[in-house]
């Protein structure tokens, strides 16, 4: 059976400062130095699924189903919003690798087994891929 990667992008626009509870505050800001103000990104976001294809449809998943639930358990919570509100970045700082592993977890009730990768792009320079490893 042939195996296809399905990738669906997005995009979404979130505030945030970089802060450990685990460091000092003088810590905090000379590791994270200007991040530790406030400021926002506008993320593109790429959700890729690993399948094969249903004989019937011709698809891994109906894309119509996997923009629903990517909008519904990822962009409802993250756009346009402060990440610092958010449970999950009480505890881990909201750096683009903790919030891919955020979107992944959220995701994977969903996608089971076909999740593949989550890829966040922060900057036009920086960029997380997290595969659940
Ligand atoms: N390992 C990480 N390091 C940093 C993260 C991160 O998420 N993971 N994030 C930041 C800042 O929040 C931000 O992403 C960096 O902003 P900025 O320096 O403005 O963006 P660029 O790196 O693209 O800008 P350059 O022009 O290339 O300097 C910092 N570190
Ligand atoms: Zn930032």
């Amino acid at each position: 059976m042939p195996i296809v990667y399905l990738t669906r992008k997005e995009h979404f626009s979130s505030a945030h400062r970089l802060e450990s509870k685990y460091l000092t505050e003088i810590q905090n800001r000379e590791v994270y130095s200007k991040c530790f103000g406030i400021h926002g990104h506008n993320y593109t976001l790429k959700v890729t699924l690993r399948g094969t294809i249903v004989k019937e449809t011709g698809m891994v998943i109906n894309i119509t189903d996997m923009k629903r639930i990517i909008q519904e358990h990822v962009l409802k919570k993250l756009d346009h919003k402060n990440l610092g509100d958010l449970e999950y970045f009480q505890n881990e700082p909201s750096t683009a690798e903790n919030i891919a592993i955020f979107i992944w977890n959220e995701l994977k009730p969903h996608f089971g087994d076909l999740l593949y990768e989550v890829k966040l792009k922060e900057t036009e320079n920086n960029t997380a891929i997290y595969r659940g490893e």
